[in-house]
């Protein structure tokens, strides 16, 4: 388990991490979502006893992480994956790691097959590509076969392949009873991932919830009907707090009343159905309308695509 109490950090006028506190539960994939520069790297270093709260505290399995003899058994982390520019082999990287810290060599042999890095295992380190680089850095963290795992941006750089791996990965180790805490921009990933969220912004916690009520908190469904008589539908549905939109003729998108609401109308006066669907929301969707005020970096917005002069555009 992971405790913030009040965790602050200030770099002179600059306050990266404002006072946060949370708790990340074992047994879940915790998702650490936020916009660049919300102070999700901050935190986890300080986690991990690489920067110093300026106020707060944080503890993992209720001690801070410089108190522990055997830090590599109790958390292991891939933080902000920069190449390890190294002439070691990723074996002798990994052997070396081990010696110091009292692991077995046979462990090494163990992640290096969890981590797929069998075949280049005996390459020198420095000549990884990032994917390599980052499955080397998760086998660093997996070494001490810690209780809690913190990975920033771990499928960062990884092939579609890989980023299944971490998925799986991660879900197997929260399901032996692990805490894992995840960083990733990749918010359709997160969602096939993650069992809870924390959003923050601006270094303050935005919200912090299952996946599901995140999403059900900052989106709202929709239900698709297609009907040969969808204008009566329509009619039948009208009312105060409901709007109905026509995309094209015999569809509706309807705001404001769910499915069976719907289905039982139609039925009660008979009317065809080819489909009644829910729509929700996307954690993509609840992540913008959350994070809208907190984005410190805004990108310009691109012409509309439909609006070129198909003169320019040719
Ligand atoms: N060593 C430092 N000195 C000064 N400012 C820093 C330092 N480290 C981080 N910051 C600032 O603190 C804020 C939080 O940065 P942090 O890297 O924690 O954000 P992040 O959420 O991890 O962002 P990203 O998604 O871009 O990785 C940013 O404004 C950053 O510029």
């Amino acid at each position: 388990m992971i405790e913030a109490q009040a965790l602050t950090k200030r770099y002179g006028d600059k306050t990266a991490v404002d006072g946060i506190t949370f708790t990340v539960q074992p047994g879940k994939v915790t998702g650490f979502l936020g916009p660049n520069g919300a102070g999700k790297s901050t935190t986890m270093r300080m986690i991990m006893g690489l920067d110093r709260p300026t106020q707060g505290s944080v503890t993992v399995n209720g001690r801070p992480y410089d108190k522990f003899a055997s830090p590599l058994t109790e958390v292991g982390a891939l933080l902000e994956a920069k190449a390890v520019h190294t002439g070691r082999s990723a074996r002798n990287h990994l052997r070396a790691l081990a010696a110091t810290h009292g692991i077995p060599d046979k462990r090494v042999n163990e992640v290096i097959e969890m981590t797929g890095l069998q075949q280049v295992a005996k390459r020198r380190v420095g000549g990884f590509s990032l994917g390599m680089g980052q499955r080397l850095g998760i086998a660093v963290a997996l070494l001490g076969d810690p209780r809690t795992l913190i990975l920033d941006e771990p499928v960062n750089g990884l092939d579609p392949e890989g980023v299944l791996w971490v998925r799986n990965l991660v879900k197997y180790l929260a399901g032996e009873g692990r805490t894992i805490f995840l960083s990733s921009h990749l918010m359709s990933e997160m969602a096939l991932t993650a069992d809870h969220l924390i959003v923050i912004g601006k270094g303050r916690i935005i919200t912090d919830g299952p996946v599901d009520e995140v999403i059900a908190q900052a989106t709202t469904t929709t239900v698709l009907v297609r009907s040969p008589q969808a204008g009566r539908i329509a009619e039948l549905v009208a009312g105060p707090g409901v709007t109905v939109s026509s995309p094209e003729p015999g569809v509706l998108q309807l705001h404001g009343v769910d499915a069976p609401s719907v289905g039982e109308a139609a039925a009660r006066e008979g009317l065809v159905l080819h489909e009644l669907t829910p729509v929700r929301g996307s954690l993509e969707d609840a992540y913008m309308s959350l994070t809208s005020d907190a984005v410190e970096y805004h990108s310009a917005a691109l012409p509309d695509a439909t609006t070129h002069d198909p003169e320019v555009t040719r």
